[in-house]
C-alpha cells in the first residue's frame, strides 16, 4: 500500500464572510500526481496554503507527513516544496544568488544550486538579474526554489502558466521524474488538456466543495458520459452505416456516432462490416474538458 503524506479531513475555511472550502476531505499518497481542477476562486489556493500551514482551517485538521503544518515547529516543513502562482523575486539578485537566498532559508546546501539551475534550463542565464529573465524564466526559477532539497511533497500552483509547449513539456519531465522519486506533486491548474496523462489523479473542487475525486478513468466510468467513434470513408458511399441511428455526417467523407457506455463495442463490431467502406476509425473518450463539465454541471443541477 502507498504510504500517506497529505491528510485533509472535514476541512472548513472561511475568511471573514466568505467561506472559501466546505467540509473538503482528501488524501494524498507518495509517488501520486494529483491535479486539483476548479474554477477561479474555487478555492485551491486556499487548499494549498492549509497544507503549507500558512493559514490554519477554521474547522477539521490538515496533516502533512505526520505533522500539523500549522504548529510552529513543524520539522516537515523542508521536505516541502511550494511553487505560488505569482511567483515575485528580487530584481536586483541574479539567478543563481536568488536560489542561494532560498537555499540558505530552507537550510539546504548551496552545492546543491548549480544542479538544479541545470534541471531546469537556468545554468547558462544562472549569473542574469532576475529582472532580465522573461515570465517563463522565472516561473522556472520558482520551480527550481520549488525542488530545492528534494521536496517529499510539491505543490505547485498553475505551474505552467507562462510556459511555451516545449518549457511545459521538459517540465512535466521533471515533475515525472520526482513522482518516480517518490514524491507527492499537487498541481492546480486550469489547463485540462495538458493534465490528461500526466495526473493519476484529479480532484475538482467547486465553490469550495469536492466534487469529484479519482483517476481520469473512474470519473469517466462515473459520469458515463459517451465515447465519440469517428469514421472516415474511403468514398461517398456510407455502406450499410446509417442503418444504426445516431450518425452524423461531418462532411462528405467523414461521420461520427457518440456511443454510451456499453454500445461501443458493438458499434466498432458494425463498423468493421465488409459493406462499409471505412479507411480510419477514431475513438475518442471523453476529455478531463468533458468530465469537468459533466460534474461542474451535475453539481449545479443538484443544488
Ligand atoms: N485572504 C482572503 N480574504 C478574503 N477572502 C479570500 C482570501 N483569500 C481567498 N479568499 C476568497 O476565498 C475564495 C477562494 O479563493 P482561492 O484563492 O482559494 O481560489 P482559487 O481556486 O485558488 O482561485 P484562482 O484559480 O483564481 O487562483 C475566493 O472567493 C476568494 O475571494
Amino acid at each position: 500500500m502507498t504510504a500517506e503524506t497529505v491528510q485533509v479531513s472535514g476541512v472548513t475555511k472561511t475568511y471573514g464572510k466568505v467561506r472559501a472550502l466546505t467540509d473538503v476531505s482528501c488524501e494524498l499518497n507518495e509517488g501520486e500526481t494529483i491535479a486539483l481542477v476548479g474554477h477561479n476562486g474555487a478555492g485551491k489556493t486556499t487548499l494549498i496554503k492549509l497544507m503549507l500551514g500558512l493559514i490554519r482551517p477554521t474547522a477539521g485538521t490538515v496533516c502533512v507527513l505526520g505533522e500539523d503544518p500549522a504548529a510552529g515547529e513543524f520539522e516537515a516543513r523542508r521536505s516541502l516544496g511550494y511553487l505560488p502562482e505569482n511567483v515575485s523575486f528580487n530584481m536586483a539578485l541574479t539567478g543563481r544568488e536568488t536560489l542561494s537566498f532560498y537555499a540558505r532559508l530552507k537550510r539546504v546546501p548551496l552545492a546543491s544550486t548549480p544542479a538544479l539551475l541545470e534541471k531546469v534550463g537556468l545554468d547558462a542565464a544562472a549569473d542574469r538579474r532576475v529582472g532580465t529573465y522573461s515570465k517563463g524564466m522565472r516561473q522556472r526559477l520558482g520551480l527550481a526554489q520549488a525542488l530545492l532539497g528534494q521536496p517529499r511533497v510539491l505543490l505547485l500552483d498553475e505551474p505552467t502558466t507562462g510556459l511555451d509547449p516545449a518549457l511545459r513539456r521538459s517540465f512535466y519531465d521533471i515533475v515525472t521524474e520526482l513522482r518516480s522519486a517518490g514524491a507527492t506533486v499537487l498541481l492546480s491548474s486550469h489547463a485540462l488538456t495538458e493534465l490528461e496523462g500526466r495526473a493519476d489523479r484529479v480532484v475538482i473542487v467547486n465553490r469550495g466543495v469536492k466534487i469529484a475525486d479519482g483517476t481520469i478513468e473512474s470519473l469517466r466510468r462515473i459520469a458515463r458520459l459517451p465515447t465519440r467513434i469517428r469514421v472516415k470513408l474511403a468514398d461517398d458511399r456510407a455502406g450499410g452505416l446509417f442503418r444504426t441511428g445516431g450518425w452524423r455526417r461531418v462532411n462528405g467523407h467523414q461521420a461520427e456516432i457518440d456511443a454510451g457506455p456499453g454500445e461501443k463495442i458493438e458499434l466498432l463490431r458494425s463498423i468493421a462490416s465488409p459493406e462499409v467502406p471505412v479507411e480510419d476509425i477514431e475513438v475518442v473518450p471523453p476529455s478531463l474538458d468533458d468530465l469537468y463539465a459533466h460534474f461542474l454541471g451535475s453539481r449545479e443541477s443538484a443544488g
